[in-house]
């Protein structure tokens, strides 16, 4: 009955007219051949009813191939009209976490921080009070291990199983399904939602325990925030000195350090344009974050710590919405303020 919804999703998807990212016909085909591929040759197939909770700049893309592939989608958001295209594409809506996971077999959750993580999936009307034996809750927000171990804690409790998994990747990935997967937790949810992750995603890592996809993610995105801080202070400097960064830039593409983010950002960030893929503000959230980590291992990370500071000044310049970019901002005001001293 599950693949008969899937069926008929995929033949409505057919009818509609393409849009961005993935074509149709290229994600449905993704889900059939993780589903057909398995893993370990045991074969892994996806049945059922896919819940997704928060759809901000990541969920929205994000649930949107989901459904563009076929599946039966159910969503919410605290902010009920950013659910509208969603609905438009086919999916169902319910009025609170707990509704989705209880009329889906596995939900997804894509929220903006560990308070909002924990709210949505332990708190009143939250996930884990529609979750019973069988379903799944799969967390894909970016979070510390604690807060990850907490929800896991609360969902397991219910009988459900639990999978965190944060992603490395943007707006684009996302939207072009070709995000990275970090997941940690149960073993069993990961294989079954395999062919799910395999469309919204170009890859994905099981690390073991609840709490190491978070901590990768972490350091994965601290490594992230001091390079966008660097090639910041390259740029500014290298205006300063007469140089055109918008040469700098290329130079930077064409050698060892060349990295999509420089590629990507630098242009705009030269006609100061922060045009949001990835909020100021959960850079610098993610980094708080980090920090803490290495301070739970007492492990000095110097660089993060400065690059940290930039954010938080950045977010006090009223940035916090803007792309993470736009910490450039933070230099240039301190590079002012230097000058008047
Ligand atoms: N943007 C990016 O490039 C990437 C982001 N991430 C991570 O993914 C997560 C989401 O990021 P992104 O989509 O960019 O963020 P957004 O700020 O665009 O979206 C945040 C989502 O969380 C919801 N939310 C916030 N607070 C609450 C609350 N108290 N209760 C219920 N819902 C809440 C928002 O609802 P509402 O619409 O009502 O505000 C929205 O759906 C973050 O953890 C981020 O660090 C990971 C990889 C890349
Ligand atoms: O958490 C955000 C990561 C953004 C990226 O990987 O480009």
């Amino acid at each position: 009955m599950a693949a008969a919804a899937f069926l008929c999703a995929r033949a409505a998807a057919a009818l509609r007219p393409p849009s961005r990212g993935l074509s149709r016909r290229l994600l449905a085909s993704r889900v059939a051949a993780a589903s057909s591929s398995g893993e370990g040759g045991g074969g892994v197939e996806f049945q059922g009813k896919v819940g997704f909770l928060g759809l901000g700049i990541m969920g929205a893309p994000m649930a949107s191939n989901l459904i563009k592939a076929g599946c039966d989608v159910t969503v919410w958001n605290r902010t009920k009209s950013k659910c509208d295209p969603l609905l438009s594409l086919g999916a169902k809506y319910e009025p609170s976490p707990a509704e989705v996971a209880s009329s889906c077999d596995v939900t997804f959750a894509m929220l903006a921080d560990p308070q909002s993580a924990a709210e949505v999936a332990c708190g009143a009307g939250g996930a884990s009070e529609g979750l019973a034996p069988g379903k799944g809750y799969v967390d894909v927000s970016t979070v510390d291990g604690a807060t990850s171990k907490l929800i896991e804690e609360r969902i397991t409790s219910t009988g459900a199983s639990f999978l965190e998994a944060p992603v490395s990747g943007s707006k684009k990935p996302a939207e072009d399904g070709l995000l990275i997967f970090l997941t940690a937790g149960d073993e069993s949810l990961y294989k079954r939602v395999a062919p799910l992750l395999d469309v919204m995603g170009k890859s994905r890592f099981y690390l073991g325990d609840v709490g190491n996809g978070a901590a990768m993610k972490l350091v994965v995105n601290m490594v992230m925030g001091s390079m966008m801080v660097s090639f910041s202070e390259g740029l500014l400097l290298s205006e300063k000195v007469g140089l055109d960064p918008n040469t700098l830039v290329e130079v930077i593409s064409q050698g060892a350090i060349s990295a999509p983010m420089f590629s990507l950002k630098g242009p705009s960030m030269v006609k100061a344009a922060y045009p949001t893929a990835f909020p100021l503000k959960h850079q610098q959230k993610d980094l708080r974050l980090a920090l803490a980590l290495a301070e739970s291992v007492s492990q000095s990370i110097p660089t993060v710590a400065a690059a940290n500071e930039l954010y938080k000044t950045a977010k006090s310049l009223g940035l916090a919405d803007h792309d993470f970019s736009a910490v450039i901002e933070a230099l240039k005001t301190k590079a002012e303020s230097s000058q008047q001293q």
